[in-house]
């Protein structure tokens, strides 16, 4: 059994009820079938396997307020909590596959709570940062942030399921890249917080490579602490990942979208990857599928030191004559 620099835990989450639409529900079964497991040994990282998390039935789960199913979501991200815990006691990055974005609220309260402090990488076209009482929604999907911050914890109101959640991201810890699409109640919360932004404007302002460098000088500025990528599909453009719920023109290029996951692989400190809201059902055709659920492959094996300059064993030896 020889010693693997990288160690994949892989914890599918096939669930919907934080947005409407079917199909999300399919995306871990469909990034396995794609090679995930093959193509991250293939590159020498060791992978674990953990499969779909089952998620209990939940008989009526009228809305509270504007909110949709909080109960099924409530419970789903407890089970998911508990279970990125236990893969990072593992030892193994974390790399939950989605399903929609509402699971990012389980996924970061169990990797903090295995880890402690951590930053956040939200990469999406997105904020999901609304509350439960902005939200134009109703929609959890759109929220998870706003369970996770402390500073917004005076503005969430209770839900059914919820109870277990304990705020564990400071404001200060977190990054987004790729927003073109911020609802204004958003704005305000990300201006009010000070949260640090690169949206698509500051991407073609900057460049990718010089967003990538500050958002990993601005989290390493005090300590370096280990990193959460949530990583939402549709960040990259419609044109190359058309098959998600919520597609917004003027996305990241597949090429920026690498160059992400490159760039944090690259810094050591990539501890857990969400890779969410690949919809199978929104591809018009089995091509616009394929090229969706291809580039979420390409995205997480960048995560595990994939490089496009090409890569080999540490231990390769070329073959004598
Ligand atoms: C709501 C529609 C009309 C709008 N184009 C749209 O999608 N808006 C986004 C922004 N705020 C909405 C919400 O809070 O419901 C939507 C969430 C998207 C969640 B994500 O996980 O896909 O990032
Ligand atoms: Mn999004
Ligand atoms: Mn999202």
């Amino acid at each position: 059994h020889h010693h693997h620099e990288r160690s994949a835990g892989i914890i599918g989450a096939p669930f919907s009820k934080g947005q409407r639409r079917g199909g999300v529900e399919k995306g871990p079964d469909l990034i396995r079938a794609a090679g995930l497991r093959e193509k991250l040994q293939a590159q020498g990282c060791a992978v674990k396997d953990y499969g779909n998390l089952t998620f209990e039935e939940v008989a009526s789960d009228e809305p509270v307020g504007r909110v949709k199913c909080p109960r099924a979501v409530g419970s789903a991200n407890q089970r998911l909590s508990e279970a990125v815990q236990a893969v990072k006691k593992d030892g193994h990055t974390s790399v939950m596959l989605g399903g929609d974005h509402s699971l990012a609220i389980g996924s970061i309260h169990g990797h903090s709570a295995a880890v402690g402090e951590l930053s956040v990488v939200w990469v999406d076209a997105h904020a999901d940062i609304n509350t439960p009482l902005t939200s134009p929604t109703g929609n959890i999907h759109g929220q998870p942030m706003s369970y996770l911050l402390r500073e917004l914890h005076s503005k969430i109101p209770a839900l059914p399921n919820f109870s277990w959640i304990k705020p564990c991201v400071s404001a200060r810890d977190l990054v987004y890249i790729g927003l073109r699409d911020v609802d204004p109640e958003e704005h305000y919360i990300l201006k009010l917080l000070g949260v640090k932004v690169f949206s698509m404007s500051e991407v073609d302002r900057l460049g990718v490579a010089r967003v990538m460098e500050e958002t990993c000088d601005y989290l390493s500025a005090k300590v370096k602490k280990p990193i959460h990528l949530s990583y939402d599909i549709d960040a990259i453009d419609p044109s190359v990942t058309p098959a998600t719920g919520t597609p917004v023109v003027g996305g990241l290029t597949y090429r920026e979208g690498m160059y992400i996951t490159e760039h944090l692989s690259q810094t050591g400190l990539l501890s857990a990857v969400d890779l969410v809201e690949v919809n199978p059902l929104r591809g018009r055709t089995e091509e616009e599928v394929q090229s969706t659920v291809r580039t979420a492959v390409d995205v997480l094996l960048g995560c595990f030191g994939r490089l496009r300059e090409g890569n080999h064993p540490a231990d390769y030896l070329m073959p004598e004559p």
